[in-house]
């Protein structure tokens, strides 16, 4: 279990991390989210010990981790996947972490293999793609068995199938009763990899809960309907005060239980061929409620609303324009493609103190 107390981590005139206090249980994988400068990256070194705080605590297990007497049989991290000598080989760099840590050498091999990385354990890593880096870098992470892993934007730059494996692979590691948290940029991946989420913005926190419920709870549900008889169903609904917005040939409702849509319609006789509940996505539950903690960028759309849509009419996906959030809508460009590991300057997990 990661306890982080009244964490505060000022550099300068900067508060990155402001009075920050969360806990990340072990069985379930913990999303890390929050716009670039955020403070996550901060915040994963304090608990790793690569930062001091200005003031507050992170413990590990009730302990911080400059105690630690073997770090890597406690915590796991992976923090820059390209933190490691180019002109050694895979195994080498693993045991020389192996024995750094009084860690048997026969654990290399073992996580070699469970990587995936067998194959090529005597390569230079220089020559390793970025996806084979961050396999290695995983390897590294569960040398030492530990019970906490911790991994910053462990999919920056994968490709699919490397962002699947890395989803299973953060998964099983939870399903087997280990803490893992995990920040990324990638809220879709995120989205189906976190049961809970911990989101910060300008150091602070914003939201501790469930992906489910941080997704309820931070956007519209709407219901999707469609019928042949769609101008009659329209009329209906307006009829009795419900909002409704037209969507490729269907209607979007904004106003009313996915029941009453279809009591009103079959008491008129009326088809349907589709009547489903539509819930929002991460992404707008995102930036809904960090729209107003966004250290750069940041152009919001117009209070109106969008001005492509006529005044009144919801943007699809529960945006503006009458319904949602009016203000603090950030452009979804500012969680576009990530910069890649290493734009935070972290140190990998050999850089942790032993
Ligand atoms: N060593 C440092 N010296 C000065 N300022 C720093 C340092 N490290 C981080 N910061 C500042 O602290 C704030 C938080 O940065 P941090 O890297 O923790 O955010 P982040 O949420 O990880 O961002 P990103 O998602 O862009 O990696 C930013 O304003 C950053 O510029």
């Amino acid at each position: 279990m990661i306890e982080v107390t009244a964490l505060s981590k000022t550099f300068g005139r900067t508060k990155a991390v402001d009075h920050l206090s969360f806990t990340v249980r072990p069985g379930v994988v913990t999303g890390f989210l929050g716009p670039n400068g955020a403070g996550k990256s901060t915040t994963m070194r304090m608990i790793l010990g690569l930062d001091n705080p200005t003031s507050g605590q992170a413990l590990i297990d009730g302990r911080q981790y400059a105690s630690l007497v073997r770090p890597l049989t406690k915590v796991g991290a992976l923090l820059d996947a390209n933190w490691v000598h180019p002109n050694r080989s895979a195994r080498a760099h693993l045991r020389w972490m192996a024995a750094s840590n009084g860690l048997p050498t026969h654990r290399v091999d073992e996580v070699l293999d469970t990587v995936g990385l067998t194959s090529v354990a005597g390569k230079a890593v220089g020559k390793f793609s970025l996806g084979m880096k961050q396999r290695l870098g995983l390897a590294g992470a569960i040398l030492g068995d530990p019970e906490v892993l911790l991994f910053d934007e462990p999919v920056n730059g994968l490709d699919p199938e490397g962002i699947v494996w890395i989803r299973q692979f953060m998964q099983s590691l939870a399903s087997a009763g280990r803490t893992v948290f995990v920040s990324s940029h990638l809220l879709s991946e995120m989205a189906v990899t976190a049961d809970h989420l911990i989101v910060i913005g300008r150091g602070r926190l914003i939201a501790d809960a469930s992906t489910a419920d941080f997704i309820k709870e931070s956007t519209e549900s709407t219901v999707k309907v469609r019928s042949p008889r769609l101008a009659e169903l329209a009329d209906l609904l307006v009829r009795n005060n419900i909002r409704i917005t037209p969507t490729d040939g269907a209607l979007t409702v904004h106003s009313a239980p996915i029941e009453q849509v279809g009591d009103l319609a079959g008491a008129a006789g009326i088809t349907l061929h589709e009547l489903s509940g539509v819930q929002g996505s991460l992404e707008e539950a995102f930036m809904q409620l960090t729209g107003d903690s966004v250290e750069y960028g940041g152009h919001g759309l117009p209070a109106g609303g969008d001005p492509m849509l006529p005044s009144g009419t919801v943007a699809p996906g529960g945006g503006t324009g009458g319904y949602g959030p009016q203000s603090g809508y950030g452009p979804p460009d500012r969680y576009g493609p990530p910069g890649g590991p290493g734009t935070t300057g972290t140190t990998g997990p050999e850089g942790q103190p032993r």
